[in-house]
């Protein structure tokens, strides 16, 4: 019988609330006709969007999946073998992170050598050897090569390559959260649902594939005209360290499914998984070259956006290096998606479900640390209901099971790295130097285990007594700090949640639907929540207003922003000069 590892003798249960029950009395997402004998526990709510883990166990006990999915059982293979067995603090990667032409390659140039850490234990786990300007070329036109078999296949062909890649990576899905929770150091619980948002990514922009069209225009005399939507050529991704295997999804399965190939650069924090994600698309059977992997930080970056032959950029990061992007994007006119910083309102309501409200502000802030670009760090609160708000959120905060990520309980694992850390660390110190008050937590933490004493692990924050002019208030932590704001009017809270140069998420909690579409109608900002927050159905499209970037991830929009428009005139009858 195979089942998910569980560590330290912890059974796998998901202990979130239950979604309510379908028509039909089945309590989750689950196909129709999935139920009956072969009814699996549900361990956990359905439904579409992050953390709506309808965890499940078939009645032969051998395999969990979200939305209710059956899957079969997971063959052992060494990989699984391998996931199954680590623990934090024992893996070390040697193999090349390169990947060009359907393989794992060292760069033919470049080559310094940059420790990447395991944040649980800030021990190195491998050393990264950056891509130099030859590397580069070398990768584009590999991609530039498989652009020309891949671009030629109808959508549906591309289709099928792209659900057996989704299919591969719903198989592997242990192995890849594994990796990416040794390298990101979040929690293996947010790690599986990373990776189910990118296999389902995948799943959505397959069946959009075959759906890429134009349309027909009549003109006179029986002349018409059409248009067709063509991909782009080689496109350039880049990545942040949040997400790095679901930023590569996010951007690989619009890119692909519209018929371009990709040369992706990871941050030089996070090499690890994108390379497994290569190497997934060549098992699954796109044309070698297809899907390249480069490695480094800034440097390699700027070769790759300079190239002549990258015809889009797609760069998920910070506002300064966005600033940059542009800048290289907009000497070679090509079109960029900037998916940078925020630092989004989540306004209470006094009218709130008490509860719901509560756990929408942990989730918009402590996710992945509170590394997460949409997190709701300014938490504006009703002043009716303030002190009873914050005493909730303070008392559950309290509560985070913070440590080894690699444990099945724990919730927040270790920040990226020491210089990060620290950083967070300083914006709390200036918080307090300016008037707000600690609520709780913002410590150092030091787990007990003593293999965990060199990890990068802080207890999550609430900052109290908190004005809108403080540094805490107006920057990016990206960090597990939230600030509570009270307010007095709907009028004067909408001001105040888009008096921000960000303008990337924004959430609301009420009971009042008015007042919910009223408010979110009047935020200045690209992805908008009502009563929830920090859920991302992959259907839905992603991406900032003002300084938070442009262009979307996600949903039918993204498909434009990886795709050209070409229209055709056709003349049926003579031709008419003037001349
Ligand atoms: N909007 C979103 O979808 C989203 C998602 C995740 C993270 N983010 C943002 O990303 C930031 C954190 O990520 P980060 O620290 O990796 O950001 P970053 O800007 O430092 O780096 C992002 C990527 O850009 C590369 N890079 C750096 N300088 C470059 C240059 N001059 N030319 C080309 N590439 C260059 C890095 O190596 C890395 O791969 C936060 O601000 C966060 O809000 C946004
Ligand atoms: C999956 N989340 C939580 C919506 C995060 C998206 C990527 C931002 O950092």
């Amino acid at each position: 019988m195979l089942r998910p590892p569980s560590r330290q003798g912890e059974p796998e249960r998901w202990a979130g609330p239950r979604a309510p029950s379908r028509p039909g009395g089945h309590a989750c997402a689950c196909p129709p006709g999935w139920g009956g004998a072969r009814r699996p526990e549900v361990k956990g709510p359905g439904g579409s969007g992050a953390l709506r883990l309808c965890r499940l166990v078939s009645p032969h006990g051998e395999q969990s999946l979200p939305w209710g999915f059956p899957s079969p059982p997971l063959p052992l293979t060494p990989s699984r073998r391998l996931a199954m067995s680590s623990v934090t603090g024992t893996v070390t990667i040697h193999q090349p992170l390169n990947y060009r032409a359907g393989a794992r390659v060292q760069p033919a140039d470049g080559g310094q050598a940059e420790d990447v850490y395991e944040p649980a234990t800030g021990r190195v786990i491998t050393k990264l050897l950056s891509s130099g300007e030859k590397e580069v070329d070398l990768a584009v036109q590999s991609a530039k090569a498989a652009f020309k078999i891949w671009s030629q296949m109808s959508g549906m062909e591309r289709s099928r390559v792209l659900l057996e890649a989704a299919r591969i990576i719903r198989e592997q899905r242990e192995e890849i959260a594994t990796l990416e929770t040794i390298n990101n150091g979040k929690s293996i619980f947010e790690a599986r649902v990373d990776i189910d948002i990118s296999w389902q990514c995948l799943e959505y922009y397959a069946g959009l594939a075959g759906s890429l069209a134009g349309e027909h225009i009549q003109l006179p005399g029986g002349s018409f005209g059409y248009t067709r939507r063509e991909p782009l050529g080689v496109c350039a991704g880049i990545g942040a360290w949040n997400y790095p295997f679901q930023v590569a999804c996010w951007k690989a399965a619009p890119a692909l499914a519209c018929g371009n190939a990709m040369v992706f650069k990871p941050s030089p924090f996070t090499p690890l998984t994108v390379v497994r994600l290569a190497e997934i698309f060549t098992e699954a059977g796109v044309p070698k070259g297809l899907f390249n992997v480069v490695q480094g930080g800034a440097a390699t970056g700027q070769f790759l956006c300079h190239h002549p032959d990258v015809a889009k950029i797609s760069f998920t990061g910070s506002v300064p290096t966005g600033i940059k992007i542009m800048g290289m994007a907009a000497k070679g006119i090509k079109p960029v998606t900037l998916e940078l910083g925020g630092k989004s309102p989540l306004i209470i309501f006094s009218d709130c479900a008490l509860e719901n409200a509560v756990n929408g502000a942990l989730m918009a802030n402590f996710l992945t640390q509170g590394e997460v670009c949409c997190n709701g760090t300014r938490v504006f609160v009703e002043r009716k209901i303030l002190d009873v708000f914050t005493k909730e959120v303070v008392k559950r905060t309290q509560k985070i099971k913070i440590g080894d990520p690699l444990l099945e309980d724990t919730r927040m694992g270790a920040l990226i790295n020491r210089p990060h850390l620290d950083r967070v660390q300083g914006f709390i110190k200036q918080a307090k130097e300016q008037g707000a008050e600690v609520l709780c937590g913002g410590d150092l933490y030091v787990p007990d285990d003593p293999k965990l004493k060199n990890g990068y692990y802080m207890q999550p924050c609430v900052l109290g007594n908190c004005t809108d002019d403080m540094t805490c208030v107006k920057e990016e932590i990206f960090g597990p700090v939230m600030s509570i704001l009270p307010f007095d009017t709907e009028e004067e809270v909408v001001e105040r949640a888009n008096n921000t140069k960000f303008g990337l998420a924004g959430g609301v909690f009420t009971r009042d639907i008015q007042k919910a579409h009223r408010v979110v109608a009047a935020l200045k900002a690209g992805m908008c929540f009502i009563n929830n927050y920090n859920i991302s159905p992959v259907e839905l499209p992603f991406g900032g207003y003002k300084a938070s970037g442009f262009g979307r991830e996600n949903g039918r929009a993204a498909m434009e922003y990886y795709s050209q428009l070409k229209t055709v005139c056709v003349e049926m009858g003579d031709v008419e000069s003037v001349f």
